[in-house]
């Protein structure tokens, strides 16, 4: 759903960036009291049996050793166009399950999230083909991620170029089995930056660069940035966040332990995991 403007006020006066004095500023995603639940076959009943199964499916019961894995609980949050907001907490956290909750791809158990147009979630695991060459993904994925043909064939050297993947010889028309995860992991981020998104989500992407790419992608998401977008980084480098982000969630446990400007968060959490 569209979500309409609204006035530079925060409920609970947390800061954000972006915010220009007596300019409305433009929600791109609204997260509320939203909870995420997995299903998880415990194994515990232990009957594995088909007939075992056909029988829960007609009495319409869950599994004996169904267990439910409560990975978000209760978060809320507004996130406004401009942003780039860090998302940080020890393992397990929820930040990856909240990253795609927004992306519409884990339903809400309780709670609603609101967005503005189509979240593009960036992980390291997002889908290209390995048996593909490099070449061949981005064309695929500069399709899949909405742009023209044309789009793609006039951006490809671009991608190619920042991705760094020809930096060492002719990679670009190998099979992206023979990459290197940091290098499949950079072209994932070339491709999806190649494109403008309302909302770009991306899950450790930089963590998996080397120094200079890392650098290359930070510059690219404050331009995305200009551009108008909001983008989500989780990341367990604070460098990172530091220099791309200027709000900061900090998840803990499924909760949202603490929503502010950048600095504020980052020290509390180092504090906290001692640094
Ligand atoms: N597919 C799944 N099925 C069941 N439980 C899951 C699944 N994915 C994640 N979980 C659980 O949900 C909780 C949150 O996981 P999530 O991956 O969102 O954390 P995270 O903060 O991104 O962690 P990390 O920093 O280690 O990447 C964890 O307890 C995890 O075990």
């Amino acid at each position: 759903m569209a979500v309409a403007e609204v006035e530079s006020t925060r409920k609970n006066g947390q800061d954000g960036a972006g915010e220009q004095s007596g300019e409305p500023r433009i929600p791109t995603v609204i997260a509320e009291d939203l909870h995420v639940v997995y299903r998880v076959n415990g194994g515990g009943g232990g009957r594995g049996s088909a007939t075992a199964a056909l029988n829960r499916i007609l009495r319409r019961k869950p599994p004996a050793g169904m267990r439910e894995v409560r990975a978000v609980k209760g978060v809320s949050f507004v996130a406004y166009r401009g942003e780039a907001i860090g998302l940080i907490g020890s393992n397990g956290s929820g930040k990856s399950t909240l990253l795609k909750a927004i992306a519409g791809l884990l339903p809400a158990e309780r709670g609603k999230v609101y967005t503005d147009g189509q979240p593009s979630l960036l992980g390291v695991n997002a889908a290209l083909m390995n048996d593909l060459t490099g070449e061949r993904n981005v064309i695929l994925g500069g399709l899949a991620m909405g742009m023209t043909k044309a789009q793609v064939e006039e951006r490809y050297q671009d991608i190619v170029d920042f991705s760094g993947i020809n930096e060492k010889g002719d990679f670009i028309s190998l099979p992206m089995r023979t990459y290197s995860s940091g290098m499949a992991a950079r072209l994932r981020f070339s491709i999806a930056a190649a494109k403008d998104h309302d909302v770009l989500m991306i899950d450790e992407a930089l963590a998996t660069g080397d120094k200079k790419f890392q650098k290359r992608s930070e510059a690219r998401i404050r331009e995305l940035r200009k551009e108008a977008g909001t983008v989500f980084l989780v990341s367990h480098n604070n460098k990172s966040i530091r220099d791309t982000c200027d709000r900061v969630l900090w998840l803990e446990r499924g909760e949202l332990r603490m929503d502010g400007p950048t600095e504020t968060v980052m020290k509390a959490y180092e504090e906290f995991t001692g640094k």
